[in-house]
């Protein structure tokens, strides 16, 4: 029997991740001609997709503005031309402006890449709501951790994890290939439900370091109120010294070397403590591997130590 699963998800399917996809493949359609239009269409011809844009006044956007391969054409021609894939690079406010498209996006994946406004937890993700709007179309979330100056870019630097999620497994299937046809290390994050927290992704600063900022934040007044104690207060109280003068610079000083051996220790040590313990039990093989994991994830930790 002949299944979804049968089909190609994108132009020809390669197998080596290095290698372009067949040029007279299907074409990969982009709603909106703005700034992430503009870069996506440039990273997808460059990794040898034909891409065609929809805009609503193809006439007025200045076609030095894209690669001279991708063809501008009206929402309508695009929704109709792409053969599965549509980005939808236009703002989640104007997602009800395209709804005269429903017939001509039926069986297409559309793939939502808006962010967040801000962290205020709204009910609906935009790429639910966009869900809602197209039910026939299928809906993934992707691409919006990457700005469009990193999708010129390319993947040459840093992190480039692009996490993506979808209700419709092969969809999803198909947008994670892309990604990682386009140079980019696709995280698989689960449903459509994981959206809100993936387009809230690039507002957040910093995360997890809210507790090793805090840690360090405390060992640092502990060190620093027994420097206080043994160096100001008890020679003031027993030999009437005064060396307040020393508060802002020698006690503090003498505070953070003592603060950054402590946190390398407790970055550390429970590593080591239990990669010695555990090499003593042979058959714990997981146990090793989570070590690995935890090594790891005391890099944040490491920083501060250093
Ligand atoms: N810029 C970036 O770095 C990133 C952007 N994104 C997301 O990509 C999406 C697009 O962002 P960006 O390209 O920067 O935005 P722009 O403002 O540069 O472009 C938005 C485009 O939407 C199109 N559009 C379609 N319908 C309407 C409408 N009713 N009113 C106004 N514009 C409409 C317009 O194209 P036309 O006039 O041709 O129809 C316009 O060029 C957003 O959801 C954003 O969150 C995500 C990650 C990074
Ligand atoms: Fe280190």
């Amino acid at each position: 029997m002949h299944s979804a699963m049968d089909e190609p998800l994108l132009a020809a399917e390669v197998s080596e991740p290095g290698s372009r996809p067949d040029p007279g493949g299907p074409v990969i359609g982009i709603i909106g001609s703005g700034d992430f239009s503009r870069s996506l269409a440039a990273r997808l011809v460059a990794s040898g997709f034909r891409v065609v844009v929809g805009s609503r006044a193809p006439g007025r956007v200045a076609s030095a503005a894209f690669p001279a391969r991708v063809e501008l054409c009206s929402q309508g021609e695009a929704a109709q031309r792409a053969d599965r894939l549509l980005f939808v690079a236009v703002y989640p406010e104007h997602y009800h402006s395209l709804l005269g498209l429903s017939q001509q996006l039926q069986g297409k994946v559309l793939v939502d890449v808006s962010n967040a406004s801000s962290l205020s937890r709204p009910e609906q993700s935009n790429a639910e709501r966009l869900a809602q709007l197209f039910p026939q179309s299928s809906v993934v979330k992707g691409f919006n951790v990457l700005s469009a100056w990193a999708l010129q870019a390319g993947a040459h630097d840093g992190n480039r994890q692009v996490p993506i999620c979808s209700d419709e497994a092969d969809s999803k299937a198909a947008v994670l290939q892309l990604a990682r046809r386009l140079g980019f290390s696709p995280v698989d994050v689960g449903g459509l439900c994981a959206a809100r927290d993936v387009e809230e992704a690039p507002l957040v600063l910093f995360p997890s370091w809210g507790r090793p900022v805090l840690l360090t934040f405390l060992l640092f007044l502990f060190f620093y109120g027994y420097n206080f104690l043994r160096h100001i207060l008890l020679p003031f109280l027993d030999q009437g010294e005064n060396n307040f003068y020393q508060l802002p610079l020698v006690t503090v000083n003498e505070t953070l070397p003592a603060v950054a051996i402590v946190t390398l220790a407790l970055v550390y040590l429970p590593a080591q403590v239990w990669w010695r313990l555990s090499s003593s039990w042979p058959g714990e093989p997981n146990i090793r591997d989570s070590l690995v994991g935890w090594t790891a994830g005391c890099a944040v930790g490491s920083s501060w130590a250093y």
